[in-house]
């Protein structure tokens, strides 16, 4: 293991992340429907597959990261309350034996050094397991170290059989130290063209998955899911000059992120390239890798809503160090150290550094010419 500062927690990260996305790609595959037949289309018998898989993939983290920094704090997306209920016996059953697979898993599963299985050979208890996805009620706050996990970020795009992540990040007073996040869905190679969404042939290629994984000060990086060889990656360099051939990324669903706002910037700063939509922080890892430039996630209506920590945490080291720089939509630094949420922040931008200020200044135009200058 390398000396670097925060290297056992990235390895313990990696391992982490890629044991949950083994659970949520099987997930996907035994609870959704699929026929075998040329171009079928997958359809969701349920919505029963999300569930299962979100509680599953956090009882997964939260044991291994458990299992080496017990003292760690863990800020996650679920709790097990409903779990626990008498009617969802059927749901917790199909949750603690994922979840021991997963944790079973051999070292060439999952290549980052936690073969130890420090949480012992035998299958975990229910109790046990139930535990775990509670371990991520943590409060957050700008103290300590915390780590920040969502177990699967765009559960429609799961659902959909598009783009999803499994994202965990170290806080340790208030900022990211270390980002994983694991796209089961992405093409390890951009040019290989993204998956096409609910198609079966489609979703069972080879050379889908990737993890990505960034410590400050020490770059980004990307992983096949199954093997330990990683590559640098690098944001586009853009200059004022070149900024109108960016392409830009926002989210599919219209009522995470104002379409009409994201569209009139891109006319502002003259980029002509139609939107990529994109469901969860994989738009992140694009971006981070130059497969696209500028990541627009306008807030919709009054900007009341506050973004979640563990929606932005890994997918903004990963910009960070791979060249560019994430903001609220005034230009101010997110802040993960007030909560649960980004309650200081409004809505997300995500830009190589040399243009970050001139997208902020046509953000900012185009909030001016809605009347929304306030936000
Ligand atoms: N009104 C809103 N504005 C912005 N984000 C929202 C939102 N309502 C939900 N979200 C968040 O958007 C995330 C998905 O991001 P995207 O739209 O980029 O795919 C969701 O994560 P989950 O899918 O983990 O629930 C959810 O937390
Ligand atoms: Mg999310």
């Amino acid at each position: 293991m390398s000396s670097a500062p925060y290297a056992l927690e990235r390895a313990v990260a990696i391992s982490a992340v890629a044991r949950a996305s083994s659970v949520t790609a099987r997930v996907f595959r035994l609870l959704v429907t699929k026929s075998s037949a040329a171009g079928a289309t997958v359809t969701k018998s349920d919505a029963s597959p999300v569930t299962v898989g979100d509680y599953a993939a956090q009882a997964v983290v939260n044991i291994v990261l458990g299992a080496h920094f017990p003292d760690d704090k863990i800020v996650g997306e679920e709790d097990a309350a409903e779990l626990r209920k008498p009617e969802s016996a059927a749901l917790r059953e199909q949750v603690v034996q994922l979840a021991n697979e997963a944790l079973s898993g051999s070292e060439q599963e999952c290549p980052a050094q936690d073969s130890a299985n420090k949480w012992g050979a035998e299958p975990l208890s229910e109790e046990k397991i139930l535990a775990a996805i509670d371990r991520g009620n943590h409060e957050g706050g700008a103290t300590g170290r915390m780590w920040a996990l969502d177990p699967i970020d765009g559960t429609k795009g799961f659902l959909r059989g598009g783009q999803y992540a499994v994202c965990l990040a170290l806080l340790v007073d208030g900022k990211v130290q270390v980002g994983a996040m694991g796209c089961p869905n992405l093409p390890l190679d951009p040019k290989d063209g993204l998956p096409k969404e609910g198609d079966a042939q489609s979703m069972d290629r080879k050379d889908l998955g990737a993890i990505f994984v960034a410590v400050k000060g020490q770059g980004a990086r990307q992983r096949p899911m199954s093997s330990d060889k990683e590559e640098p990656i690098q944001m586009r360099a853009l200059n004022a000059d070149s900024l109108n051939t960016a392409s830009f990324c926002e989210s599919v669903e219209a009522g995470h992120s104002s379409h009409g706002t994201n569209k009139r910037i891109a006319e502002l700063l003259n980029i002509s390239a139609p939107s990529v939509r994109m469901d969860s922080q994989a738009k992140y890892a694009s971006v981070a890798r130059g497969d696209g430039d500028v990541y627009l996630r306008l807030p919709v209506g009054d900007g009341s809503y506050q973004e979640k920590i563990w929606d932005h945490a890994s997918g903004y080291l990963l910009v960070h160090e791979a060249g560019g720089i994430v903001s609220d939509c005034r230009g101010r630094d997110l802040d993960f150290g007030q909560g649960r949420t980004l309650r200081n922040n409004r809505g997300v931008i995500a830009a190589p550094k040399d243009v970050h200020a001139e997208v902020i200044r046509a953000v900012g135009k185009a909030l001016q010419e809605e009347g929304r200058g306030n936000l």
